[in-house]
Parts: C-alpha cells; sequence; structure tokens
C-alpha cells in the first residue's frame, strides 16, 4: 500500500506508526485510518514483530481526531464507501484491530491526544506520554461523540465519574493529571519519549510471546462487550452526523466563531 498519511517502519522486533499530518495536528482523515489498519495487520503477520509503537508526527500533537475539515455538506466525513460503517471512517475497525493484535500496542503520546486521537491511545494496551502532552474528549463541542470504547471502556480506567467530567465538560488534562487516573502509564520529558517507549518495547521483547498474546486476550474478554456498544454508536453518529446540530458544531469550529447549541435544547 502507497502510504501518505502515516510512516511505518518496522527494526528490532519493533513496529512503529507514526501518524504524519502534522499541518492538521495529526486530525485523521479515512486515508489516515485505512492506513493504521493496514500496517497494524502487516505487524500483526510479521512474526518479527512483538510490539508495536503509535505515535503523531513534529512536537505539537499525537493526534486530534477527526479531520473536520474533510467533513462533507451533509456531516459525515468525505468518503462514501460502505466500511466506514457510514460515518466514512472505518474508526470501530481501526479499534478493533488495536485490540485484536496479539501484540502489546503502545501509545507514545508527544502532544495533543485530542477526540478521536484521545480515544486512539485509551484503546492502547499502554501509554508513555511527554511531559507536555495534554489529554481530553472534546466530540461535544463539535456536534461529534464516541460512545463506544471512547466512553464505555474509558470509565473502566478513569471511573464512571471521571469518563463522564471528560466528555460532559471537554477540558484538558496535563500528562500529570492523566497519570493519576491510571491513564498514563509513564511520563518522560518530551525529547525522552521515542526512547523511553523504544525501552518499554525491549522489555516486553524479552518476555514469552505466548504469554503476552494471552494475556492481552484475556485482559480483552473482559471487556469485548463494548465491541457491540461501539458498533450502535457509530452508527447512530452516522445519522447524528446529519443533522443541523452536529453541523453547527462542527461549522463554529472551522469559522473559528462560537457554538450556538442553545437552539437544539428544545
Ligand atoms: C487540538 C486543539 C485543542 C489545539 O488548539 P490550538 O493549539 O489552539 O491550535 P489550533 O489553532 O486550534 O489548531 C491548529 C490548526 O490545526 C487545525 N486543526 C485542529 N484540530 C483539527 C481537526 N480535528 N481537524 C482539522 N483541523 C484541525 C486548526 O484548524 C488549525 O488550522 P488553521 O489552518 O490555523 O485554522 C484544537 O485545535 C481543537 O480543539 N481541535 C479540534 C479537535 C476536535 O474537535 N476533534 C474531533 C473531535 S470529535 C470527538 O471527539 C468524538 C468523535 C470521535 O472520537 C470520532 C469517532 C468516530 C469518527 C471520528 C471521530 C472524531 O474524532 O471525529
Amino acid at each position: 500500500m502507497e502510504l501518505t498519511d502515516i510512516l511505518y517502519e518496522k527494526q528490532d522486533g519493533i513496529a512503529k506508526l507514526t501518524i504524519n499530518r502534522p499541518d492538521r495536528l495529526n486530525a485523521f482523515r479515512a486515508q489516515t485510518i485505512n492506513e493504521l489498519i493496514w500496517a497494524l495487520r502487516d505487524a500483526w503477520d510479521d512474526n518479527r514483530v512483538g510490539v508495536v509503537v503509535l505515535t503523531g508526527a513534529g512536537e505539537k500533537a499525537f493526534c486530534v481526531g477527526g479531520d473536520q475539515k474533510e467533513k462533507g455538506s451533509e456531516g459525515g466525513y468525505d468518503y462514501s464507501g460502505g466500511l466506514g460503517g457510514g460515518i466514512g471512517l472505518e474508526v470501530e475497525n481501526l479499534h478493533q484491530t488495536i485490540r485484536n493484535i496479539p501484540k502489546p500496542v503502545i501509545a507514545a503520546v508527544n502532544g495533543y491526544a485530542i477526540g478521536g486521537g484521545h480515544v486512539l491511545h485509551v484503546v492502547c494496551d499502554l501509554t508513555i506520554a511527554a511531559d507536555s502532552a495534554k489529554f481530553g474528549q472534546s466530540g461535544p463541542k463539535v456536534g461529534s461523540y464516541d460512545a463506544g470504547y471512547g466512553s464505555a471502556y474509558l470509565a473502566r480506567i478513569v471511573g464512571e465519574k471521571k469518563a463522564r467530567e471528560i466528555w460532559y465538560l471537554c477540558e484538558q488534562y496535563t500528562a500529570e493529571e492523566c497519570k493519576e487516573m491510571g491513564l498514563v502509564n509513564k511520563i518522560v520529558p518530551a525529547n525522552q519519549l521515542q526512547a523511553e517507549a523504544d525501552a518499554w518495547a525491549k522489555k516486553i521483547l524479552e518476555k514469552s510471546p505466548t504469554a503476552i498474546k494471552m494475556l492481552k486476550y484475556s485482559f480483552n474478554a473482559d471487556s469485548a462487550s463494548i465491541q457491540g456498544i461501539s458498533q450502535l454508536s457509530m452508527a447512530s453518529l452516522a445519522m447524528f452526523y446529519n443533522t443541523e446540530e452536529s453541523n453547527e458544531g462542527k461549522n463554529a469550529f472551522l469559522e473559528k466563531r462560537a457554538v450556538d447549541f442553545q437552539q437544539f435544547r428544545k
């Protein structure tokens, strides 16, 4: 596959996927998601690979979710294929691939992890963050949501009350705050992030691959029912994206103006 939106390299048992759209703060579009799924499947298929590291290009962002500039006039992302579940993005498939690949996926969060970009690190097995990283959900500000892994699995990690706060208020949290919530495993200075992710990967590579695989499957089993919630969430999102309410959120962001959701509270 010709890669335009991500960088993909494999070295010493580590597959590194870098979302490479820094001019859009590594926001993803349909092509980005498809490339991530392709690279994960390649890493899955390659028996020399034992660990995957997911990160973002540049110093500012890990990923800030769906590319709002790629949304069409009818709300959904600018891709009409059926695999995207109606929203135009195979996000649900991406989440499931991160969970199903029988090798740990480490998120190396180098900056903003916002919206769908935040959900990406949430579904990864481990998160290592730069001390400068910022985390948060933003869907309700821009007429969107991820009510699958983004809410239900997040709540398992940080607890119901905190997960509700994160989604209802859409504020940003520091790496330190996220570590206290159990959402981040380790914080390092930004210039040591990739080396630290590699060091964690190397420690995992010293372990029994079968034991690691079975443990990942076991951890997954307990939250597997969230896949069904995720399907419902994405299917409902496809319908929501076609509403004036959702479009108001997207348009306000793109026009850099205050959003007016009050008109929809009738
Ligand atoms: C990330 C910010 C907080 C950064 O703020 P700041 O440092 O002030 O920089 P800005 O000047 O705002 O941004 C710089 C530059 O980048 C552009 N940009 C930023 N975010 C996006 C984006 N998501 N898409 C496209 N472009 C983006 C911005 O316009 C600027 O460019 P200019 O040319 O200078 O104008 C802040 O930028 C921010 O809040 N961004 C929006 C983040 C966002 O709302 N993301 C989508 C959230 S949707 C969601 O959370 C739930 C849905 C979900 O998870 C999901 C599920 C299934 C499919 C898709 C999604 C999804 O994520 O959409």
